[in-house]
């Protein structure tokens, strides 16, 4: 160990295998056999009866196999990374890189400001040296609360960052950090603790009044020319482009009340235009890159949502460890982190963690180089992310980086970064396409990482045990649906254009990257084999159509090895990577209810955009809720409340298993043989499982509260099953 610690003294990283993995491998193998022998099956032993609903089966056991075939490549070559930052302080503190901090925000009402300006202190409380930090917000909702909260924050930020840095507070997110219990014992600490308690929640309060009258009054904009920008023609969808220099950090003068130095904050609106296709995140970060390049440009940039705030001070220093190793660093794109969340419960009801997916899968997939990006958490090398190759020997200085700020006044670099922030700039150019983040989907981060790594460049995905960035998770199955529908769908629209993996990655990325990212891209489709095995199965049970073997036959066994090998592995794999055992029961459920919801809805919209029939949209993730949904979710209670289609899939299928599990044990416990009883154990264990999972579902058609299941769905809802009941099956 002795000569290796030597000799690893000089890396500023290390990348190591995860334990196991042969064991592993051979289990897998057991799993693919038995797959095999299930299509085997489904084959040779076709029935006369229910032939075509037996010819379902196997098209959805095809498609399963296949998509678990997938689902291994994201388990075969678990990396793990470890950056030592303290080697990279010893040999590099005075040639640390300048890094941009990019927050998006596109609208007050849905992420207040209140909670954006959290996020932006929290970023400008790094322990990094200030002179090289700069934030950028962009706001795409182009107003002038967020732009007054921005100021509020600027000003707020002479106490709150000096306050953090002297007692190492944590979390330096003022909103997360002061929803805490802390200990206030030492009098000193207690002493200042009190005061900028009082003054955030002063500046709060000024904010949320603001948002609530929804304008700002005239001796507050007074104070500030920015808000000159406002003029009664200014609206979201309607105004020029905004650019603030809020903090010049490069002025002498822009100090804390301890005298330090404080970073940049610079304000962005982009021009928005009735007519102009404003590609939503995508462009707001292409806006971002050219604006910060004219102002600070620096090489490393961090890109974050407004709610994810920065839950580590010393994050950065973490991942430049992978930017500046002397070996491996320059081929470095980007450092993702996974995305955690502030406001899980314990059990994580609508399993919006992915435990798995998380310290696994995104591993594994980092382990043949394809590291996802995920749009946010992620620090970038900006030549990367311009759309430059990779290539040996023309590596940049990370430290050499120069600004443009020398010389020029405020007011003068603000008016050169306009027009870059305009509609028709980028009319004619390579942004979209072959520069910055890429357009045209939903979800445009997954993309732009894969044209990066076609590039040459190796990402890294980093999973520290103390989480860097924590977000808002959805709060409301309504929400959270949603959000996955946009993801399912955006995911299978790049399957199905020019990025498809297997063809524009071809010969680029490894081709255990390239099945890695259709773990994700093939979320849509297969919700039609879940939906096939959600629905027939129980319809057989109810008319006397058997679809599996019998328990007693041989071909009983590939079925039921396979079935328990995969639950049981899922459950292992959770309960290792943190979940608890509720939690992963309330995944499996969640995985029900989003394939047969929001996947399938994705499928079907992603075919009729593929027809031209509709255009890209984003529907933003609400961050806040009200108090009586949020008591709910910390109960650990879903939330239905509305009449969705999605809710009424839901309990569609609910009730169906429930008539079709009660019909079979009617039959069992009146009259039919053993022999019976035999051939439908498989069909009444799935029917048996779904209404065990969609006890909460039965739940909801009861409960009272706002959050329950509308009757109009419920009565809907039963209506559907029973039709469905009478449904034939050939
Ligand atoms: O026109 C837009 C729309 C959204 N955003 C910002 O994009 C971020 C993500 O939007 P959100 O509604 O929170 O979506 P999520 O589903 O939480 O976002 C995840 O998925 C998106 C892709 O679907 C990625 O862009 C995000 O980075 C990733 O966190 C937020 O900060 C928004 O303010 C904009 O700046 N402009
Ligand atoms: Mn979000």
């Amino acid at each position: 160990m002795s000569a290796h610690g030597e000799e690893g003294a000089v890396l500023l990283f290390e990348t190591k295998e995860a334990k196991g993995r042969t064991a592993f491998k051979l289990f897998s193998l057991t799993i693919f056999l038995g797959i095999v022998s299930i299509w085997g099956y489904r084959l040779i032993c076709i029935p006369r009866t229910g032939r075509y609903a037996w010819i379902g089966m196997f098209i959805s056991e095809l498609m399963f196999g296949i998509y678990w075939i997938f689902t291994q490549s994201a388990r075969w070559n678990v990396v793990f990374r470890h950056p030592f930052k303290h080697r990279l302080s010893l040999r590099y503190e005075d040639k640390l890189p300048r890094v941009d901090i990019f927050v998006c925000t596109a609208d007050p009402i849905l992420e207040p400001p209140s909670l954006v300006i959290s996020t932006v202190l929290s970023v400008m409380s790094y322990n990094y040296p200030p002179e090289k930090l700069s934030v950028y917000l962009s706001d795409d909702g182009g107003s002038e609360l967020t732009f007054y909260a921005l100021l509020e924050a600027s000003k707020f930020s002479k106490c709150w960052i000096p306050f953090c840095k002297k007692f190492n507070v944590e979390p330096r997110s003022p909103q997360a950090y002061f929803a805490r219990n802390i200990d206030i014992n030492h009098p000193e600490f207690a002493h200042e603790f009190c005061n900028i308690k009082t003054l955030y929640e002063d500046m709060k309060r000024r904010i949320d009044l603001a948002v609530e009258k929804g304008c700002i009054s005239n001796d507050i904009k007074d104070q500030h020319k920015g808000f000159l920008e406002w003029n009664s023609k200014v609206t979201k969808k309607d105004h020029q482009s905004i650019v603030q220099i809020i903090i010049d950090g490069w002025n002498p003068n822009a100090v804390d009340v301890e005298g330090n130095k404080l970073p940049t904050l610079v304000y962005l609106s982009r021009e928005k235009r009735p007519g102009w296709a404003h590609n939503f995140k995508a462009g707001s970060m292409n806006a971002l890159i050219r604006v910060s390049s004219k102002i600070t440009n620096a090489p490393i940039i961090l890109n974050l949502d407004c709610d994810m705030y920065a839950n580590d001070p010393d994050t950065i220093r973490d991942a430049l460890c992978f930017f500046m190793d002397e070996e491996k660093g320059h081929q470095t794109s980007y450092v993702q982190y996974p995305q955690r969340y502030d406001n899980i419960t314990k059990n994580d009801i609508y399993s919006n963690v992915a435990f798995a997916v998380n310290k696994i899968e995104l591993a594994g997939i980092d382990g043949f180089g394809g590291t996802l990006y995920c749009g946010t958490g992620c620090f970038h090398r900006r030549e990367s992310l311009c759309g430059n190759n990779y290539s040996k020997d023309h590596i940049l200085e990370l430290h050499n980086v120069k600004s443009n700020t020398k010389d020029k006044t405020v007011q003068k670099l603000e008016e050169e970064c306009k027009p870059l922030a305009n509609c028709n700039y980028e009319k004619d150019t390579q942004w979209g396409k072959e520069m910055g983040l890429v357009y045209g989907c939903p979800v445009e981060d997954i993309v732009t990482g894969l044209t990066i790594q076609c590039r040459g460049w190796k990402p890294v995905f980093y999973n520290p045990t103390k989480h860097a960035f924590l977000g808002i998770a959805p709060t409301t199955l309504d929400v959270a649906l949603i959000q996955f529908k946009r993801w399912s769908e955006g995911l299978f629209q790049i399957f199905f254009s020019k990025y498809c993996p297997f063809i524009y990655g071809h010969g680029k990325i490894n081709l255990g990257a390239q099945m890695g990212y259709c773990v994700y891209l093939l979320w849509a489709p297969i919700s039609l084999p879940t939906m096939y095995y959600v629905v027939i199965p129980a319809l057989g049970l109810l008319h006397n159509v058997p679809l599996f073997p019998e328990v007693s036959s041989l071909w009983f066994l590939p079925f039921a090895y396979v079935f328990a090998a995969k639950t049981i592995y899922s459950l292992v794999e959770s309960l290792i990577c943190g979940d608890t055992l509720k939690g992963w029961w309330n995944l499996q459920r969640m995985w029900i209810i989003r394939r047969t919801t929001s996947y399938l809805f994705a499928f079907i919209d992603t075919i009729i955009w593929q027809l031209g029939f509709s255009q890209t949209s984003f529907s933003i993730t609400g961050k806040v809720v009200d108090d009586d949904v949020l008591k709910r979710y910390q109960h650990e209670i879903m939330e239905f409340g509305t009449s969705s289609i999605m809710f009424a899939i839901i309990a569609t299928i609910a009730v169906l298993n429930l008539f079709c599990l009660g019909w079979g044990i009617k039959n069992v416990v009146f009259g039919t043989t053993l022999m019976d009883l035999e051939k439908f154990i498989p069909q009444m264990t799935i029917s048996g499982l779904l209404v065990l999972l969609n006890l909460p579902v039965y739940q909801a058609f009861f409960r009272n509260d706002n959050g329950c299941l509308p009757s109009s769905i419920v009565f809907k809802s039963i209506f559907v099953a029973s039709l469905a009941c009478l449904m034939p099956i050939y």
